[in-house]
């Protein structure tokens, strides 16, 4: 039985959106960008298809799916012109119970993390992994001086992955598209709603790659993750 049935989730789709043109990056679709010799993607893929019961990626209008990824029993559908657009065409390409949402983009998904928020969702329908923000936080005034410092307590910075019953982040979803609602995660839209979120402790190696420096972080990282070191 897969580990998801036993955590009471039901059938769970992992929905990875890939089709970003990774702008702030600047090599191209992040997704497909290599880190010691494999792509975001295909690293975030391999974290999860073990855990769930199948595997749907967004991907840019004119790229393939990487043959390393149909070995892995992948499913592709086209992405949208947003992250949130990604995710909604993905949303409508599975039947799943559950369906977990996880960006390219953060290669490194220990599994500790997605057993956590599979046993989160099976208990509140929406959970997402983020983790307490450490370091001091100042909203900028003028460009590029100190304005206001911003308390940290009780803030936490959201990661992914995120899950949610699907029937439920689908209606979300649709409603955004109705009245024009535009978030940078999927969380927001089940909170919009009225809906509770479970925050679940996340892991600082699951940063998202976004700048030249992150791929230097992730080059690091990737030494000790691919010869199997802790997870
Ligand atoms: N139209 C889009 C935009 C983003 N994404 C995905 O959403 C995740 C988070 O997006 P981000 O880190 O912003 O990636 P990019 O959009 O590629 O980066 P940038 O904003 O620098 O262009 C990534 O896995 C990205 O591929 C997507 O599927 N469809
Ligand atoms: C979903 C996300 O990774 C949670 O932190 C984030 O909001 C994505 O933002 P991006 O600007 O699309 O990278």
């Amino acid at each position: 039985m897969s580990a998801p049935c036993l955590l009471g989730a039901g059938r769970v789709a992992a929905l990875i959106p890939a089709a970003g043109s990774g702008t702030r990056l600047g090599l191209g679709p992040k997704a497909f960008v290599e880190v010691a010799g494999r792509s975001l993607l295909a690293r975030s893929v391999a974290a999860l298809r073990p855990l769930v019961d199948e595997v749907l990626v967004a991907l840019p209008e004119d790229l393939p799916l990487p043959a390393d990824l149909v070995a892995l029993d992948v499913q592709a559908v086209v992405g949208g012109d947003t992250r949130q657009a990604s995710v909604r065409r993905l949303l409508h390409a599975t039947a799943a119970d559950t369906v977990l949402i996880h960006d390219a983009a953060r290669p490194f998904l220990p599994e500790n993390v997605v057993l956590d928020l599979l046993e989160a969702v099976a208990e509140t329908g929406a959970a997402t992994v983020a983790l307490p923000v450490a370091d001091t936080l100042v909203r900028a005034g003028p460009p590029g001086r100190w304005g206001e410092l911003v308390p940290r307590e009780g803030l936490w910075a959201v990661q992914t992955p995120q899950a949610f019953r699907r029937a439920a982040l689908l209606a979300a979803h649709e409603q955004a598209a109705r009245d024009g609602t535009q978030v940078t995660d999927d969380a927001s839209l089940i909170t919009r709603g009225g809906g509770q979120v479970r925050l679940v402790p996340g892991d600082a190696r699951l940063f998202k790659v976004t700048t030249p420096g992150d791929l230097h972080l992730a080059a690091a990282l990737a030494a000790t993750w691919d010869a199997g070191g802790p997870r």
